[in-house]
């Protein structure tokens, strides 16, 4: 299986800093060297270089729009590259704005392209729905077709043409919606297996719902994004947004190994903050780096039958 790695050190999305290490911290825990392990024919696109873009004042409450919205085309164009060496394209994030650029540029290649989004928020507040205008709860809004309509014209993200239908998404993990987004998710009709639903049923379940639903019918590249704060906050603690009652490691490493298990894994997106903004000791940094390496490579071959 082949893999091509892009690491996306960004962080403009939030306001913490700290963010745009997890590209060297996960390359330091000896990522691709595990994911040749597996044996996957790696090619490490090395990190992308984001450009500060100057005098980059808010859009009504969104912050850094211009500098996000470059960066996630930059980010576009280096996905679409990958994906078409025909590679399974593995991003490192970096906050959870890249995602527009991340699934905007493998839509390129694989418009009939579906996403499963594990995390605890549903990252699709649109600009106006926003509380507080930063863009990593923002990127879903910016690439839903059926939300066109709703979205003011942002500068730095002109380039964007939205690619997502609601039927082409299932969250997985949700527990911290905003009013905003939980209306757009009702009237979207988009699938989601909250921590509700998540209890009620059989760990193995959760998967094989979204895959039944996703590519039960017919089979299309699948596109994960993963954001670690869709875990239990216990086995990812240094990141910017914790909120308890998240998954287990178990039920991730399940999720992961039965996506891999599909063949369909054609893109993976790695979100995750390591933040010491909110005095995360460097135990916490290494746990939680820990669980993004083994989720990140149960997508890649790492299992726990060996
Ligand atoms: N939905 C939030 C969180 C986004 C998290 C982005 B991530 O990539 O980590 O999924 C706001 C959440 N919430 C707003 C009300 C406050 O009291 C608590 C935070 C937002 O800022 O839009
Ligand atoms: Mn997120
Ligand atoms: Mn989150």
């Amino acid at each position: 299986h082949s893999v091509g790695v892009i690491g996306a050190p960004f962080s403009k999305g939030q306001p913490r800093r700290g963010v745009e290490e997890g590209p060297k911290y996960l390359r330091e825990a000896g990522l691709i060297e595990k994911l040749r392990e597996f044996g996957n024919d790696v090619r490490d696109c090395g990190d992308l270089d984001f450009p500060d873009v100057p005098n980059d004042t808010p859009f009504n409450n969104v912050k850094n729009p211009r500098t996000v919205g470059k960066a996630t085309e930059i980010l576009a164009n280096a996905v679409t590259a990958v994906k078409k060496a025909d590679k399974t394209c593995q991003s490192i994030g970096g906050d959870h704005s890249l995602a527009v650029g991340t699934i905007a540029g493998h839509a390129a290649v694989h418009p009939n392209l579906c996403v499963v989004w594990v995390d605890a928020h549903a990252d699709i507040n649109t600009p106006s729905t926003s509380p507080c205008g930063n863009l990593h709860g923002q990127p879903l809004s910016f690439l839903m077709k059926e939300l066109k309509a709703k979205m003011p014209a942002v500068p730095g993200f002109e380039w964007v043409k939205p690619c997502l239908r609601s039927k082409d998404i299932v969250y997985i993990g949700l527990r911290d919606v905003d009013p905003g987004e939980h209306y757009i998710l009702k009237t979207l009709g988009i699938k989601y297996l909250s921590m509700i639903e998540v209890d009620y049923l059989k760990d193995d379940k959760v998967m094989e719902e979204t895959l039944e639903y996703l590519v039960g019918k017919h089979k299309r590249p699948i596109h994960l994004s993963f954001d670690i704060d869709g875990l239990d906050p216990s086995i990812a603690p240094a990141t910017g947004t914790p909120c308890p009652g998240g998954r287990t490691y178990r039920e991730g490493r399940i999720l992961h190994e039965q996506l891999h298990k599909t063949g369909l894994l054609s893109g993976v997106d790695t979100i995750w903050m390591e933040s010491t903004s909110r005095g995360e000791t460097k135990r916490d940094v290494e746990v939680t780096v820990k669980t993004a390496l083994d989720m990140t490579l149960s997508c890649f071959g790492k299992a726990r039958e060996g």
